[in-house]
């Protein structure tokens, strides 16, 4: 099927990392973002403690300057307040100014006995708060081994997004479980394979808004390897863990974009 010209989207997933004085991380980002092509969207999800902060250091250094850099959650409750210990809306991270959530990634779904309904549930509140939904899947080393991936990703689609969605409101990451933080990548070929197989189910389930919604890649990205896999079809930017940490890898990465 065609490939369609998408503005790509590199995004940065720190989990759980990061205190008060990684702002000058995120301060070395934002300066060197402003000498990046022209384009190309960035995307920090810190913890949620550190939202609220990023989120008004970013909005400085956007004064006056077109600056695509945003801050986002990476995990909210379906809920949008209550009896929920320890969890947080999407409404909260939309106050603390974030633009995006990161729902159904697969250490929520490991840790915290995620399945596909409750991802659905939780892509549904980031909506309701107004902001992105980034919702990953992504095969276990176990089902690839046993050639299930497609299987898999297809079953995790069909469950995990729900009706409604957008180019503007849903991004969908791949993130094979066995590459994340492991320093293995699919192939080129493996990953075309997939990015192909996910771009035809959303085209075949949302009609042209499917065509352009941003597809991106996740697991073991680095700068030795991000401009191979930003080249693939159908990859749309990436999803960064261990080296969004550091600005100086998540800028090269991002300089790689095609
Ligand atoms: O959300 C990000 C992914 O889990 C990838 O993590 P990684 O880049 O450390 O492999």
């Amino acid at each position: 099927m065609p490939v369609p010209a998408v503005r790509p989207l590199i995004a940065g997933n720190w989990k759980m990392n990061g205190l008060k004085d990684s702002v000058a991380e995120l301060d070395a980002m934002l300066k060197g973002a402003a000498e990046l092509p022209q384009g190309i969207d960035l995307l920090v999800c810190p913890p949620a403690t550190l939202v609220a902060s990023f989120a008004a250091r970013v909005a400085e250094a956007q004064a006056g300057k077109a600056l695509p850099f945003s801050i986002g959650g990476q995990d909210c409750h379906a809920n949008a307040s209550g009896a929920h210990t320890g969890d947080i809306a999407a409404e909260m991270l939309a106050d603390a100014g974030a633009a995006a959530i990161i729902v159904g990634h697969s250490e929520r779904r490991a840790d915290h006995a995620e399945n596909d309904a409750i991802v659905r549930a939780k892509a549904q509140a980031v909506w309701r708060a107004g902001l992105v939904a980034i919702v990953c899947v992504g095969e276990t080393q176990g089902e690839r081994d046993a050639g299930h991936t497609l299987d898999v990703v297809a079953g995790m689609l069909a469950g995990s997004l729900p009706d409604g969605a957008t180019a503007a409101n849903l991004v969908v990451a791949y993130e094979p479980v066995w590459a994340i933080g492991t320093g293995r990548t699919p192939t080129a070929a493996d990953v075309e394979e997939v990015h192909g197989f996910i771009r035809k189910t959303l085209s075949d389930r949302f009609g042209a808004a499917g065509e352009t919604m941003r597809i991106l890649y996740g697991g073991s990205v680095k700068p030795s390897n991000a401009r191979e896999l930003l080249a693939v079809p159908h990859v749309n930017g990436a999803l960064i863990g261990g080296a969004s940490l550091k600005a100086s890898d998540f800028l090269a990465i991002a300089a790689g974009c095609p």
